[in-house]
């Protein structure tokens, strides 16, 4: 499958007042072209740091990144300057937030800022921009797009202005949609919904996704390879049904052990006792060993390697497979 990002060796440092936040600690992957790749774990473990790492958007100082290499489309992006990388986003690339408030200027009408988005990263004339915008409101499925165009952001609702923020994203047909828990801020059925969308569009447009979650339920419904991260490294990773159905990483089966069966309770991963390592304070030996029940002398002093466990099936862990499963 040919890969259209590469992630080597990626490291992204904090100089902070507290000393220096390890926050991604090298990690490789990648994402083959018009796949989604579900990128999960709990808060704080360098989920949204490394797609900002990716897309450049990581502010320096105090942020640092430092890779082995970042190739898209075979390409090296960490030698681009500032402005290549600027083409990039938003152009080839493209990413989603959690919160589209937070990304819509609150004075712009939103056609006002998805023609923005075009002419930044094509020819088009400011007419067929305009043309363009409801075209792309239309696939996002907002009803009435031609009246739409006009409105500010206020007068949508969370769900409508999310599709706004993906109708921007995709109106220069990225190769790669960067999207950091583009559902986490709405409703349940509103979330179902916007996955949905994001899964037609996905098929229709053949781009590549990057899920970012702390949601194993988004994972299962959309990805089809699943990155497992903790305390800046990846523990596990995996195509989907590999990872929901023989999961390996003692971390990984906590996760998987915490899905909620009722939807009341779906935002958190409580049950895994304990509480992540601070980045600057990781401990010596597996990150995951002090709430790890099946840790031993070796994973208290040594930190596990990623190894190749089955077909595209990694995990970092001194116990997996036999051992973790005669332990449990
Ligand atoms: N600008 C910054 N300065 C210092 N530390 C930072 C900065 N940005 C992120 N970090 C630290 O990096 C670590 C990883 O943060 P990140 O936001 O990537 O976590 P996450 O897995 O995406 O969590 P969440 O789901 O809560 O967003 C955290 O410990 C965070 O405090």
């Amino acid at each position: 499958m040919e890969k259209l990002l590469e992630v080597r060796g990626l490291r992204t440092h904090f100089h902070t007042d507290r000393g220096l936040f390890r926050a991604v600690d090298g990690i490789d992957f990648s994402v083959g072209r018009g796949r989604t790749v579900g990128l999960v774990g709990e808060s704080g473990c360098g989920k949204s740091v490394t797609s900002l790492s990716v897309m450049g958007l990581v502010a320096s100082p105090p942020g640092q990144v430092e890779a082995d290499a970042i190739l898209f489309e075979g390409r090296n992006i960490l030698g681009l300057s500032a402005d290549e990388r600027r083409r990039l986003r938003g152009g080839k690339m493209s990413m989603i937030f959690q919160e589209p408030m937070t990304s819509l200027n609150p004075v712009h009408t939103i056609g006002q800022q998805i023609v923005e988005a075009i002419l930044a990263h094509t020819q088009l004339s400011p007419q067929a921009a305009k043309a363009r915008a409801i075209e792309m409101l239309e696939l996002v499925r907002i009803p009435s797009a031609k009246q739409r165009v006009d409105d500010y952001p206020h007068l949508l609702s969370g769900g409508m202005r999310q599709r706004v923020m993906i109708a921007m994203a995709l109106s220069c047909e990225p190769a790669l949609l960067i999207a950091d828990e583009p559902t986490t801020a709405l409703d349940v059925t509103i979330q179902a919904q916007i996955l949905d969308l994001l899964q037609d569009l996905q098929r229709r447009l053949g781009m590549a996704m990057l899920i970012i979650t702390h949601d194993l339920g988004v994972i299962a419904e959309i990805a089809d390879e699943v990155v497992v991260m903790y305390a800046g490294k990846i523990v596990e990773s995996a195509p989907v049904d590999a990872l929901f159905a023989d999961p390996q990483h003692p971390y990984t089966i906590g996760l998987l052990g915490s899905i909620p069966r009722i939807e009341v309770d779906r935002e958190r991963l409580s049950t895994i006792e304990g509480s992540v390592p601070s980045p600057n304070n990781q401990p010596k030996g597996c990150r995951f060993a002090p709430r790890c029940p099946f840790a031993d002398t070796r994973c208290h002093a040594e930190p596990p390697p990623l190894r190749d466990l089955g077909p595209e099936h990694r995990v970092a862990c001194w116990k997996a497979p036999v051992e973790l499963a005669r332990a449990a």
